[in-house]
């Protein structure tokens, strides 16, 4: 493969040199030794290999904030390798892997594991998230300083899959983590509001199925613990997958108020409401649930207005033997990597609720700012490292579950037709997915 990229007229919808919005204009954008090199009118090199963007949109490479990968342990379900090749198909350069994995990702030498994992895959940055307590336990915190300082340089730190419930252990995490500049990623939720047995959105529709349900409130009141905390200790929160109305409106008062909170949303919780559950369909099992059109409404005004910064998967794949159960016996958790940009291209761009000038803002330049990455969800300038995507904005791909480069098939979006398709992915000016087939892990890094 040549060294020497070139892409031919896309719209640079990206933020542009100064750090402006980007405004469509299209350009020819040469990649040499994995930098943005020339942009403008430029005539192909002889040795350079030209990908034709006419009509397509080029923006920064996505960022994730929140995958799970699995490996360590579930390498039925997924593995590093198997998720890069999901995340670079869906037009992602960096993910961030949770670290609920077995043994758990909670200290310097695990982290660093995940790293080197990532680089041997080669598809994509693999950027490990450290747990917040020893074992996700919830009550010792983890080698925090270890994992910050360590290669891996660990900034997202996060207990995800359980809540950090115990207000004294979560004051703890934020205030030794202030000298790091780290921050916790918290899954809200109290767990003696929701009761064990809890597998969908309480209301009307779990009164109805005989289902016990999560309240809303179990997420809300915890958000709100969380930026009164913040605000003691001067840490940074960031709220993993808001599902609530009333979480987006103690996100909005803390923001006004000057606390650094930060939050994500997921495709699913903008997408897919707690009607769907009514069929009884494991594929619509998570963890937050489905919820209430309500709470939609106000999870899409928030993404549009910035309340909420960005979109993450919340990626969660799991084996058949895991998730093809009776609803309340089946693990919860849906996949995400490959269908976000197109479910983001549904319900905010096509409406009109977001630009992609406003698409690369939440979920490649905010995620990367909230993780601190400093290669990722940068400006397309020359000088910058060629992490990109190029996306056609007028194809529609009916989703089928079966092509997914991930391991796992619990994939809620299978069957229907999306708009907007990832043409191209760039890491390093390094070409990681075509038309939504990553590189085998030889081509990527031969
Ligand atoms: N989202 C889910 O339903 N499941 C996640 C855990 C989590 O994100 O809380 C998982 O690890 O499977
Ligand atoms: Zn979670
Ligand atoms: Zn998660």
């Amino acid at each position: 493969m040549s060294d020497v990229l070139l892409i031919r007229g896309a719209e640079l919808w990206g933020p542009g040199p100064d750090g402006m919005p980007g405004t469509g204009a299209r350009a020819d954008v040469l990649v040499r030794d994995g930098v943005v090199a020339e942009i403008g009118a430029v005539s192909a090199p002889k040795d350079a290999e030209v990908v034709d963007a006419d009509g397509l949109v080029l923006l920064p490479g996505l960022v994730d904030l929140h995958t799970h990968l699995r490996e360590p342990g579930r390498e039925d379900a997924e593995t590093v390798s198997t998720g890069s090749a999901a995340a670079a198909a869906g037009g992602f350069t960096a993910v961030l892997a949770m670290a609920n994995t077995s043994p758990v990702t909670d200290t310097g030498e695990a982290a660093e594991r995940i790293l080197d994992l990532g680089t041997a895959a080669g598809l994509a940055d693999v950027v490990p998230v450290g747990a917040v307590t020893k074992g996700l336990a919830g009550e010792e915190l983890a080698e925090l300083g270890l994992m910050a300082r360590s290669r891996a340089r660990v900034r997202v730190f996060s207990d995800d899959g359980r809540c950090v419930q115990d207000a004294r252990v979560m004051r703890r995490a934020l205030e030794y983590l202030r000298p790091f500049d780290g921050v916790v990623s918290q899954h809200a939720q109290d767990a003696n509001l929701a009761g064990p047995q809890a597998c969908c959105h309480e209301g009307e529709i779990s009164g109805r199925l005989g289902l016990p349900g999560w309240p809303g409130v179990a997420e809300s009141s915890i958000v709100a613990r969380d930026v009164m905390l913040a605000e003691h200790t001067g840490g940074r929160v960031h709220v993993a997958h808001v599902s609530t109305a009333a979480s987006v409106d103690v996100i909005r008062w803390a923001k006004a108020r000057g606390i650094r909170v930060t939050a994500e949303v997921t495709p699913h919780h903008l997408a897919l409401g707690t009607e769907l559950v009514t069929g009884y369909d494991p594929v619509y099992k998570v963890n937050p649930p489905l919820r209430p059109s309500e709470d939609r409404t106000a999870l899409v005004e928030a993404l549009a207005d910035g309340t909420i910064d960005a979109v993450a998967t919340d990626h969660a794949p799991h084996a058949r033997h895991d998730k093809e159960h009776a609803f309340a016996d089946a693990a919860f958790g849906m996949l995400g990597l490959e269908t976000a940009l197109s479910v983001v291209a549904d319900v905010m761009v096509q409406p009109g609720r977001l630009t992609w000038s406003e698409v690369a803002t939440r979920m490649s330049v905010a995620p990367a700012r909230i993780a601190r990455l400093a290669s990722h969800g940068r400006p397309v300038a020359v000088g910058e490292p060629a992490n990109l995507v190029l996306v056609d904005p007028a194809a529609r791909t009916t989703v089928d579950a079966a092509a997914s480069q991930s391991l796992s098939r619990n994939n809620p979006w299978h069957g229907r037709t999306l708009p907007a398709a990832v043409v191209a992915t760039v890491l390093r000016g390094r070409v990681t997915a075509r038309d939504g087939r990553a590189l085998t892990a030889e081509e990527a890094l031969a």
